[in-house]
C-alpha cells in the first residue's frame, strides 16, 4: 500500500503540495489527474523518495520512505513523462537489466526477467537494440519494461502517453490492461481521462496541490468540472 499522510511540500517556499492525504491498495489502478501545475509529478516523486515531504509522512508497505528507500524503490516502480530521462544505457536489454543488476541478483534471475519484462510490453528478442533507434512509443515500452523488470508491487507512471500517436497509444494500454490483470497496481498521472478511465478503479483529481477529488469515476464525474481534465464525453 502507498500511504499519504498530510503531506506538504514547497519548492524555494513556494507551496505545490499541501496536506495530501490519500491511500492506494495493492492491486488497485488509480488514475491521478488534474491540470499543469497541479502537483501530480510532485506528488509521484514522493512514492519512491526522488522528494521527500516538508512535512506529513509517505509510507510504502507501512514504512516510511526515507526509511528505506531500497524497499520503497523495489515497491515503486517509476516511469517518467519523458522516457530518455531514465535511460542509463545504451541498448534496450543493458537498460532494462539495470535495476535488476542494482538489486544483486544472479545472473540467471536478471536475464529471466528482462525477458518477461520485454515480453510483457511486446518488445520480446529486442534486446540488442539500440534505445536511441527506436521510436517514441518504443522507447515508453522499454522505460516500463525496465519499471516491471524490478518486479514492483505499484507501477508510478507520469504521462505515459505523451508524445505516442494512436497504435502506441493502445498498445500502451493493453500492457497496461494485462499488467492490472496479474496482480500489479498502478498509479498514472493524466490530465486526460478518455482513453484510461475505463481501466481505473478510482480517480483522484488534484488543484492547486490539494486533492480536490477521490472516488470512482462514476461517482465523481460531475465534480471534475473545473479541473482541467478532459473525461469521456466532453
Ligand atoms: N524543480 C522545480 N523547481 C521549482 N518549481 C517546480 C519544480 N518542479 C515543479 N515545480 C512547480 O510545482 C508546481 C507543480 O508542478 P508539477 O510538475 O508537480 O505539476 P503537474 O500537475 O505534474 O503538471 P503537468 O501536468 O504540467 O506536468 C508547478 O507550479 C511547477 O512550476
Amino acid at each position: 500500500m502507498i500511504e499519504f499522510q498530510s503531506v506538504s511540500y514547497a519548492f524555494d517556499d513556494v507551496p505545490v503540495l499541501e496536506d495530501v492525504s490519500l491511500s492506494i491498495d495493492d492491486g488497485e489502478f488509480v488514475l491521478l489527474a488534474g491540470g499543469n501545475g497541479s502537483g501530480k509529478t510532485t506528488l509521484l516523486r514522493h512514492c519512491n523518495g526522488l522528494l521527500e515531504p516538508d512535512s506529513g509522512d509517505v509510507l510504502v508497505d507501512g514504512t516510511p520512505v526515507a526509511e528505506d528507500l531500497i524497499a520503497a524503490r523495489s515497491s515503486v516502480g517509476m516511469v517518467f513523462q519523458h522516457p530518455r530521462d531514465q535511460f542509463v544505457a545504451a541498448t534496450v536489454g543493458a537498460d532494462v537489466a539495470f535495476g535488476p543488476e542494482n538489486l544483486g541478483l544472479e545472473r540467471r534471475e536478471i536475464d529471466r526477467r528482462v525477458t518477461a519484462a520485454l515480453d510483457a510490453v511486446n518488445m520480446a528478442g529486442r534486446e540488442d537494440d539500440q534505445i536511441d533507434a527506436l521510436s517514441g512509443g518504443e522507447q515508453s515500452r522499454v522505460a516500463i519494461a525496465g519499471a516491471l523488470a524490478m518486479e514492483p508491487t505499484h507501477l508510478v507512471l507520469d504521462e505515459p502517453f505523451t508524445g505516442l500517436d494512436e497504435p502506441a497509444r493502445r498498445s500502451v494500454l493493453d500492457r497496461l490492461a494485462s499488467l492490472m490483470a496479474d496482480g500489479t497496481g498502478v498509479l498514472l498521472a493524466t490530465h486526460d481521462l478518455r482513453d484510461v478511465c475505463g481501466l481505473a478503479d478510482r480517480i483522484i483529481a488534484m488543484r492547486n496541490g490539494r486533492v480536490a477529488v477521490d472516488g470512482p469515476l462514476a461517482a465523481v464525474l460531475d465534480d471534475l468540472e473545473g479541473l482541467e481534465v478532459r473525461v469521456p464525453g466532453r
